[in-house]
């Protein structure tokens, strides 16, 4: 008799949105990003550390400006869709968390879930996306998203390449990581650019 395999032990699931802006949109979150390399600074860990054998890339504060409030806008939009996809039980979101990322030669971020525990939250990560955008042609390699299984005991994982102006969904509680990112020029503007989208849920009253 065979076992069936569970799924927990298959990768995470997980959604890509091809196209996902307007192609206005996306240039605009593209030139906004090249023209500011003074705004990325080395990326922390848990918001406050900094460890460089967990996490290599540059985060970028964002503006208050229109186009974060417009790309906030259209992810928000495309919960609902995304969270059925994905087989997760419809929820409101609370907001949704966004940081602006570039990897560059050698940078990665090891295995990791997006869920936060700290007993002082108010809400919680339930649905992870990442947004994807690079200079034309493409001047760097790798950078896959490893989507582990949700079983620990399974070594099961997907690798899925990052797209220009698509959009990558799956749960916060997936175990995943960064591949490293192989930029041979060095560039800024040739980097692995990402803007990571965090849909909370408020927590349910105690
Ligand atoms: O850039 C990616 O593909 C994912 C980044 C990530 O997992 C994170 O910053 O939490
Ligand atoms: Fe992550």
């Amino acid at each position: 008799m065979s076992v069936q395999p569970s799924l927990l032990d298959q990768p995470a699931p997980h959604i890509l949105r091809r196209a996902f802006l307007p192609v206005a949109e996306h240039r605009a979150i593209l030139d906004w990003s090249l023209a500011h390399r003074a705004c990325f600074a080395p990326s922390l860990v848990d918001s406050a550390q900094l460890r460089a054998n967990i996490r290599s890339s540059l985060t970028a504060r964002l503006p208050e400006q229109a186009w974060v409030e417009a790309f906030r806008r259209r992810v928000l939009d495309a919960v609902p869709a995304l969270a059925s996809d994905l087989g997760m039980a419809p929820f409101a979101p609370e907001t949704v968390q966004l940081s602006l990322i570039a990897y560059n030669d050698g940078d990665f971020y090891r295995p990791h879930v997006d869920t936060e525990t700290s007993p002082a939250r108010k809400s919680d990560r339930v649905l992870s996306a990442v947004y994807y955008f690079h200079t034309e042609p493409k001047a760097y390699s790798g950078g896959e998203l490893r989507l582990h299984a949700f079983n620990p005991a399974s070594n099961r994982s997907a690798d899925i390449a990052p797209e220009q102006n698509a959009l990558l969904a799956f749960a916060s509680f997936a175990r995943h990581e960064v591949r490293p990112v192989a930029c041979p020029s060095g560039r800024f503007e040739d980097s692995r650019f990402a803007i990571n989208c965090w849909v909370r849920r408020a927590l349910p009253a105690q």
